[in-house]
Parts: C-alpha cells; structure tokens; sequence
C-alpha cells in the first residue's frame, strides 16, 4: 500500500510514541509526533497534518480526560475540518460519547490493537481528503460567483413576463420543493437558478452546479456520486461527486435534457432514495439537497417522444418556472442593455456612455435570437469600440435578422452593408473579412474608416 498523508501524534508517554512512530511510518508518509500538546498549534500551521491522534490525559495522575476535551476543541477552533482520533487508557465509553459530541472523528482504547488503530486512522485521513476536496469544491464556486461580476446583480425588468418568474421565485426558493427552470438559451436560467438559492434557507451554504450535457456516460456515477481509491484505474484517490459536495446546500444541474436515457434512471434512483453510493463502495451516504434543474429542451414532448423519463420530470417539475425570451420583454431590453452599459463603462473605464435613440430603437427592434447573453456581449463589444459617449448604431455589430432586407440605396451603401455582414460573420476578424471579399488587409482598414465601421 503506497504511503499518504501526515499524521500528528500527540502523547506524554515516551515509549507510546516510538511504539506509535514505529507502527505508523509504514502507513503515513510522514509522522509527527509531540509530547506537549501546546505544541499543536504551531505544527498544524504547516497546514499539512491530515489527522490527529490525541491523547486524553496529559497532567500526571489526573486522569479525567479533561485535557483531551479541551485540547479537542483547540484543534476544533484552529482547523475544524482535521480529523482528530482521541486516544484513551480508559475504556471509559461515557468519555467517548462526549468527546465524539464535541468533534472528534473517532476513539481508540489502549492498549491498542494494531490493525484495529490503523483502520480508524485510515478512515479518519479519507474523510479529510473528502472534506478537503467539499472545501475546494465550495471555494472554486465561490470564485465562479466572484466572476460572474460585474453582470452578477440580476435585472428583473418591469414587464409583466418577469415580473411573474419573479414573484413565483420569491415564492417558491423558501421551500424545498424541486424546481425546473425552462427557457432558450441565455434567458438567464441559471442566474434564476442562483438567485433561487439566495433567497431559500441555504443561502449560507453552497449552490454547487453541474452541467448534465458536458458529463459523459462513463463519468457520469464519479462525477455525481463520487468514488473510492481503487474503484478504476484512474482512481487514485477517494473523491466526493457533487451530490455529497452540495449536501446542505442546492444541487444545479444544466442541461438536464441532454441527459442519456440510461443516465436518467440513475439520477432518479438517487434522487428517489436521497442516498448515493460512490463507486467501489456500497455504503449509501445520505445527502440533503434542494434540487434545481434547467433546460431548453421540451421536455415533456421528450417524454412522449420516449427520450426522457416521465417519472423524472414528474421528480423535478415540481414547480416550473419559464423564463421568456428577451424578445418577449419589451421594455426590459432597455433596462438590461443600461445595467451592461453601466457595468461595463466602469469596466473598461468609459465612464457616462449612454445610447442615442436610434440605438435604443435598434435595441428594441432587434429579435435577440441569443437572449440576455447576446445582449450583453452586444452592448460589452459596443463599449469597446465606441470612442464617443453616446452610442450609435455604427458601435454595435448587430446580427441581421432572418429575412431582414435593409434598404439599400446605392452601391456605397451595398459595398457598407457587405463589410458590416462579413465583420459579424467573421466575428471582427479583419484578416478573414478582407480575404473574404477579396481586398487587402489596408483597402478593408480604409473603408472601415470611410464607412465609420
Ligand atoms: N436578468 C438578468 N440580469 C442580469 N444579467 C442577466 C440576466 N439574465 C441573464 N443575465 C446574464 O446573461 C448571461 C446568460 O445567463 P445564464 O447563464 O443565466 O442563462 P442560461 O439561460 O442559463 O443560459 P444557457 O441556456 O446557455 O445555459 C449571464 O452572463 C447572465 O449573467
């Protein structure tokens, strides 16, 4: 078995702790080992024991395991998520209870039987690895939710559409119940999805999201419900999935459409019981979600196409919240279109932009086949070529509509309109729309300029 990990061996008996050293160098990568346990603090902050074992009596003759207790709770204080394994002469089972009620992962009763101290110890350094990876797995959620700024303040609107997705959000985030949030894409499902859990009981804790569409079939059961170290090749070490990463907290799962329909049953087994099982393992974990799925996908002619599972959507269509299209929300566009502009003129210091009206008008007009996303890439592009404060038509690269003939009049304005299309096709690429229409990289740059482009 290959070494792993540090563990912190705290003892006033001399004798204990090279019997202890002896044993546990052949399991540990590194062992530590102290006789004062005041000396824990300052060896925890090399920040790489991942288990402790503890003494419970240190004061000679005093044998009340008082002294476990507190420093139990030092430990507890400075860095909760270690394990600590309390160790006692005293098979004083009264004393176990407490201490387990006060933190401490488990209890061993000297004198010692060795396979048996290994195997608690063992476990106590898995369920740090498991709680390490919830830590990191919480943080980078943490740093996703950093980086959905400066556009992370939800815009509601005023039109009638949102105002109702709005009040049956407030509604519904402070029960339990499962939601299925439905709408094209970049309506803004999974900014709902968040803003659900914000307001819900477990705004404190994590809102961990996973997107169904990009896990692939033989990844699905580690992803979602972990896996122990040896469980598959490529399992070298224990791993929470997602479900036990969010307990507590609110599991987000995207794109729950583009789900296999063999991959949906397992969800629904797990979402039945609220139990999972992690690969290699066959002890059942119990998990408490609040279960927030979206998608744009109709599900329901799914089911009776016989690509999705009715049971599952009955599971999580508890309460169905339908975000419109942007286009649907008339005055809204305008409103979002302001936010971006404000957010991004602080982002790219362009400070007092604001849109001509006939820039307000094309905002309106405009179908926004891409939704709020669309949106707000329009108006971000805009505010970094604009070069004055109010924003003309000439800023944006809007998309053309399906179908839509702009009334062009002479050949200049043919000639515009071209580089205009080529520009959006191409997505600004100058060297791609210049070989496109087959003029120089220079000749484009001047009727860029010419055209106000
Ligand atoms: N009401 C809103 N207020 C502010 N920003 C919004 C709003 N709705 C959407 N957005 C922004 O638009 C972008 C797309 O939103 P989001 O990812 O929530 O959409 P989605 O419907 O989940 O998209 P997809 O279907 O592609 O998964 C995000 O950057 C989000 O911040």
């Amino acid at each position: 078995m290959a070494k792993q990990g540090t563990i912190l061996v705290v003892d006033d008996n001399k004798a204990v702790l090279n019997a202890l050293e002896m044993l546990l160098a052949g399991v540990f990568r590194e062992v530590i080992t102290i006789r004062t346990p005041n000396q824990i603090e300052a060896t925890l902050e090399s920040g790489r024991v991942d288990v402790v074992l503890l003494d419970m009596n240190f004061s000679a003759g005093i044998n009340t395991g008082n002294e476990g207790l507190y420093w139990l709770s030092r430990i507890k204080g400075y860095a909760a998520e270690i394990p600590v394994v309390l160790f006692t002469a005293y098979a004083d089972i009264d004393l176990a209870v407490r201490a387990v009620k006060e933190g401490a992962t488990d209890f061993v009763v000297k004198p010692w039987d060795n396979a048996k101290l290994v195997a608690t110890l063992l476990a106590a350094y898995r369920l740090h690895e498991s709680r390490r990876e919830v830590k990191q797995l919480k943080a980078k959620e943490e740093v996703l939710k950093g980086q959905l700024s400066p556009e992370r303040t939800v815009v509601w609107g005023e039109s009638d559409a949102m105002c109702r997705v709005r009040q049956l959000i407030e509604k519904v985030a402070v029960t339990d119940a499962n939601v299925l949030i439905t709408g094209e894409n970049g309506t803004g499902k999974e900014i709902v999805a968040r803003e659900i859990h914000a307001l819900s009981g477990r705004k404190g804790e994590v809102m961990i999201s996973v997107d169904m569409g990009a896990i692939t079939e033989t990844l699905f059961e580690s992803e979602l419900f972990g896996h122990v170290k040896g469980a598959f090749t490529d399992a070298r070490e224990d791993r929470v999935g997602k479900f036990e990463a969010a307990n507590k907290g609110t599991l987000f799962l995207d794109e729950i459409g583009n789900l296999s329909y063999a991959l949906q049953s397992k969800l629904l087994a797990t979402l039945q019981s609220r139990k999972v099982i992690r690969v290699g393992s066959n002890k059942p974990v119990d998990v408490n979600i609040r279960l927030i799925c979206a998608t744009n996908s109709d599900l329901p002619r799914m089911v009776k196409e016989g690509t999705f599972r009715e049971d599952l959507l009955y599971r999580i269509n508890t309460i169905h919240v339908e975000v419109p299209p942007l286009r649907e929300r008339g005055n809204d566009i305008l409103l979002l279109a302001e936010a971006f502009l404000r957010d991004y003129g602080r982002k790219y210091r362009k400070p007092d932009l604001s849109f001509s009206s006939e820039t307000r008008q094309r905002l309106l007009g405009y179908s926004w086949p891409g939704n709020v996303r669309e949106l707000q890439h329009t108006v971000e592009k805009a505010v970094i070529m604009c070069d004055r404060q109010v924003l003309t038509p000439e800023d944006f690269l809007f998309k053309s509509e399906p179908g839509e003939i702009a009334p062009l009049e002479t050949l200049e304005d043919m000639e515009r309109e071209m580089i205009r299309k080529a520009l959006v096709r191409h997505e600004g690429n100058l060297s791609a729309v210049a070989s496109r229409l087959g003029i120089t990289r220079q000749t484009l740059y001047n009727k860029m300029k010419k055209f106000n482009l």
